[in-house]
């Protein structure tokens, strides 16, 4: 069987905050297509590492390479342009905003100005209103985004991020603060989202991890512990140990 050809690789990725090495030479490689859990127990540098692969925090050592090309030095909003889209926190909404000008202004504020993606009014409409739908917010277009409930915040969050059409989805922590039925939903959209897209995910949830991630990648004090399918990882001896509290 060929290799798939990975979408993004990290070399000897490292991030020190003063003495602390948050991300500590990581070597990760991530097939196109897959979606990707990253587990770890509180403060294993699992943050760090999706903000040094979207831009947000910058490398002290060590390369990012997206679809062949070193990302490593490029900032954030032209990883953006590439191809790379993070949700960020819940702060990202803005509150007295429609939920559907939420969307248009992600679009907007990333892809606009692009020359090669420069988007028409027309266009920038239907991308807003064709992620509203698939996260199933359709419905809610017109709505003030601060009315929303918390659940339907949070969808809207990754609105903002399927918007910009992308083909590396990073989801932190999606499901934090759902309940159980908009978690269920919230494990249905990530599929359907995992048709089209690679999707790399930070999750503490277990059963939304087992439910969604092709592979995952157990981080402890900034390194991999481990790595493989779910039924590799659930078997761990180490990761049991570390981290599934067995
Ligand atoms: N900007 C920063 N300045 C100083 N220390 C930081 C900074 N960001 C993260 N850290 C530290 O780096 C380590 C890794 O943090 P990080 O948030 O990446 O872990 P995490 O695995 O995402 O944790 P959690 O599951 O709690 O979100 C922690 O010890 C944290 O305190």
């Amino acid at each position: 069987m060929a290799a798939v050809k990975p979408l993004l690789e990290t070399h000897g990725l490292g991030r020190s905050f003063g003495g602390l090495r948050a991300v500590d030479g990581v070597d990760f490689s991530l097939p196109e297509g897959e979606t990707h859990a990253i587990i770890g127990p509180n403060g294993a540098g699992k943050t760090t590492f999706v903000s040094l692969i979207c831009g947000s925090v910058a490398p002290t050592d060590g390369r990012v390479v997206f679809d062949g090309q070193d990302i490593s030095l490029m900032p954030a909003h032209k990883r953006v342009r590439a191809g790379i889209a993070y949700t960020f926190q819940i702060t990202s909404v803005f509150a007295n905003l429609s939920a559907f000008d939420n969307v248009a202004l992600a679009v907007q504020r990333h892809l606009i100005d692009d020359h090669e993606r420069g988007l028409s009014s027309r266009a920038l409409t239907e991308h807003g209103m064709d992620a509203l739908q698939k996260v199933g917010l359709g419905d809610y277009a017109d709505k003030v985004a601060g009315n929303l409930s918390y659940g339907h915040q949070r969808l809207l969050e990754v609105a903002m991020g399927l918007a910009l059409r992308p083909r590396l989805l990073i989801l932190d922590e999606p499901t934090q603060g759902l309940s159980d039925s908009e978690i269920e939903n919230f494990i249905a959209l990530v599929r359907q989202i995992g048709e089209e897209a690679t999707v790399l995910l930070i999750e503490h949830n277990m059963d939304v991890v087992m439910a969604l991630a092709e592979r995952i990648t157990v981080m402890e004090q900034g390194r991999i512990l481990a790595q493989g399918a779910p039924a590799e990882i659930r078997a761990n001896q180490a990761v049991q140990q570390a981290y599934l509290g067995g």
